[in-house]
């Protein structure tokens, strides 16, 4: 039988009553102030977006979700952190206890792509090793103000050894796809037998991703 795993996955089931609490596993989203960090989170919460006034964060907010992978219920704990300069020293202090990093940048500011590389020697001076991290080039919906094309973002990815996705807060493009996939990681590192082969994030991002566009024209 498979055990509460101590990334916050917990096996659905008869059982379920009887298992002790879970620690939920905390993801961080992280990126330039305005990259649309607050409103991925709303959208996959609520399925929501709220147009209009831009109200940046003030230091750091969260949200619970639970989501189903494979039968598994994984409890993320989603960090949502404030991109201005002037909090960086508060969201330091969270970095060594995410289990996974979504690292957005705005396709519409090639200066928060530009930024990107910054983000990511944080990470490394500050995130735990094995930690997860995913890229996304959100505003995906903006296209007539595209200022980063979708091969550079894939590049800078490939580089970092990351993985990557264009994704709109706005439409919900990818934004469920994004969550899953890490919750799918979370899980495997919890509760897979060291002896399957490795679940690749990679792999199965291309996989959900043909199978939509497949779908869409279908
Ligand atoms: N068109 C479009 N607009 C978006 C998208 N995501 C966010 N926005 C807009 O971008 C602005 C900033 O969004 P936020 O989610 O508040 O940005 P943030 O990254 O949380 O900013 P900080 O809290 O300062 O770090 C808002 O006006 C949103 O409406 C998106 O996918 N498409």
């Amino acid at each position: 039988a498979k055990e509460a795993g101590k990334h916050g996955a917990v096996p659905l089931g008869g059982a379920e009553e009887a298992q002790p609490p879970s620690p939920p596993s905390p993801v961080m989203l992280l990126g330039d102030s305005g990259v649309g960090k607050t409103c991925f989170l709303l959208q996959f919460r609520d399925g929501a977006f709220l147009s209009g006034t831009f109200i940046a964060t003030v230091g750091i907010d969260f949200r619970n979700k639970v989501v189903a992978v494979d039968g598994v219920k994984v409890k993320l704990q989603i960090w949502d952190t404030a991109g201005q300069e002037r909090f960086r020293s508060v969201t330091h202090a969270y970095y060594r206890d995410a289990q996974a990093l979504l690292l957005l940048y705005d396709i519409t500011s090639k200066m928060s792509f530009d930024n990107i590389r910054a983000w990511l020697t944080e990470i490394h001076e500050y995130a735990q090793k094995d930690v997860v991290i995913m890229l996304l080039g959100n505003k995906a919906d903006v296209s007539s103000e595209r200022a980063v094309r979708t091969e550079d973002g894939a590049s800078l990815a490939r580089e970092y050894g990351v993985p990557f996705m264009e994704t709109s807060a706005k439409t919900g493009m990818n934004v469920e796809l994004a969550f899953l996939a890490i919750a799918k990681e979370l899980k495997q590192r919890a509760l897979q037998p060291p002896d399957e082969p490795r679940f690749q994030i990679h792999d199965y991002i291309e996989a959900q991703q043909k199978k939509s566009s497949c779908c869409a024209f279908a």
